[in-house]
């Protein structure tokens, strides 16, 4: 069938400014059919301006965006995207099930609403008013929403704000099972581990451009890793073309930082090859990896962390 071949989501040369705000700058992603995604990044980095942009809420400055080939708008239109936001949306008055009737009125095909407040774990409370829901069980009904046209594709933008831990885990205990039966889902999420437990790819976003882009475990090997430093003479800059492979590759004032899986190898290229000097190494752990990839010192050169394979 063509239409597996066809993105759930291609966004090309992404571009937002808000005034002196360079939002989002020059963002490319592909996400697959079936694809558990999770846009994660500090405060700030551009996740809500570029789904508002999939979910052709905004327009971009530069780029386009396409949902199971076609517009946003077009794809909103035949029921293929839905979206969980972090608020908004409710009456407070009715009760969850009317809530989930008075949506699904607005499709032409709508799923039996029972069955999607199965689905988002709600049909206990079905009957109650939605005022009378607690944080958690109103994202389920934000969920339940969603699910009435059987979209496609499900963009969530960090649907746990403010709940507990125990409310996070039951809230994506639903999405993922739900997931599992061939939905697209994208998230947007500032919890590395929220992330890392329940998106099968992880797109590190950093001052709206992507930094990092692989699967959980991926993601991890760069933590696994180490990071070599070295002051390296700007001419020598030519040769780092002949250094062995390594995750990022970042030049500063002279200053050179390298990740790493061989940073023994990276060590003696630097020192039979190049001029440099001061060299240090450091292990990485998660929470490093994922600060030093979207922290918000000056970088210069910073390279996209790729992996083979994780996109089409
Ligand atoms: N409507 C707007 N007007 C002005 N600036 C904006 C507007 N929307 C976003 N910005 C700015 O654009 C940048 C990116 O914001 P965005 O909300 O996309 O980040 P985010 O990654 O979703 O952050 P958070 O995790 O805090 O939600 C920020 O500097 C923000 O202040």
């Amino acid at each position: 069938m063509t239409t597996m071949s066809v993105p759930a989501v291609h966004a090309a040369g992404l571009h937002k400014s808000f005034g002196k705000v360079h939002a989002v700058r020059g963002l490319d992603l592909t996400v697959r059919p079936g694809e558990v995604v999770a846009f994660l990044g500090p405060n700030g980095a551009g996740k809500t301006t570029t789904i508002d942009m999939i979910l052709g809420l905004s327009a971009p400055d530069q780029g386009s965006v396409s949902i199971f080939g076609h517009s946003p708008r077009g794809a909103i239109a035949r029921g293929q995207v839905a979206a969980v936001m972090q608020t908004g949306g409710l009456l407070r008055d009715i009760s969850v099930r009317e809530t989930v009737q008075l949506t699904a009125a607005m499709f032409d095909s709508a799923r039996p609403v029972d069955e999607v407040l199965a689905r988002a774990g709600i049909l206990e409370i079905a009957d109650r008013q939605v005022e009378k829901c607690s944080g958690g069980q109103q994202q389920r009904l934000r969920f339940a929403m969603a699910l009435v046209s059987d979209p496609g594709l499900l963009i969530l933008d960090e649907p746990t704000t403010g709940m507990d831990v125990a409310g996070r885990r039951d809230f994506w205990s639903a999405i993922r099972a739900d997931a599992l039966r061939g939905r697209t889902v994208i998230f947007a999420t500032h919890y590395l581990e929220e992330a890392d437990a329940y998106a099968d790819r992880i797109v590190l976003v950093r001052q709206g451009r992507i930094v990092a882009d692989g699967t959980a475990a991926q993601i991890k090997n760069l933590a696994a890793g180490r990071t070599v430093k070295a002051s390296l003479p700007p001419s020598d800059r030519a040769l780092l073309g002949g250094m062995p492979p390594a995750e990022s590759v970042e030049y500063d004032a002279g200053r050179l930082t390298v990740r790493t899986g061989d940073s023994d190898a990276v060590v003696r290229f630097l020192l039979n090859t190049t001029g440099a000097h001061d060299i240090e190494v450091a292990a990485n752990n998660l929470e490093e990896a994922f600060v030093a990839l979207t922290g918000d010192e000056a970088l210069t050169d910073t390279t996209t962390n790729t992996f083979e394979g994780d996109l089409v």
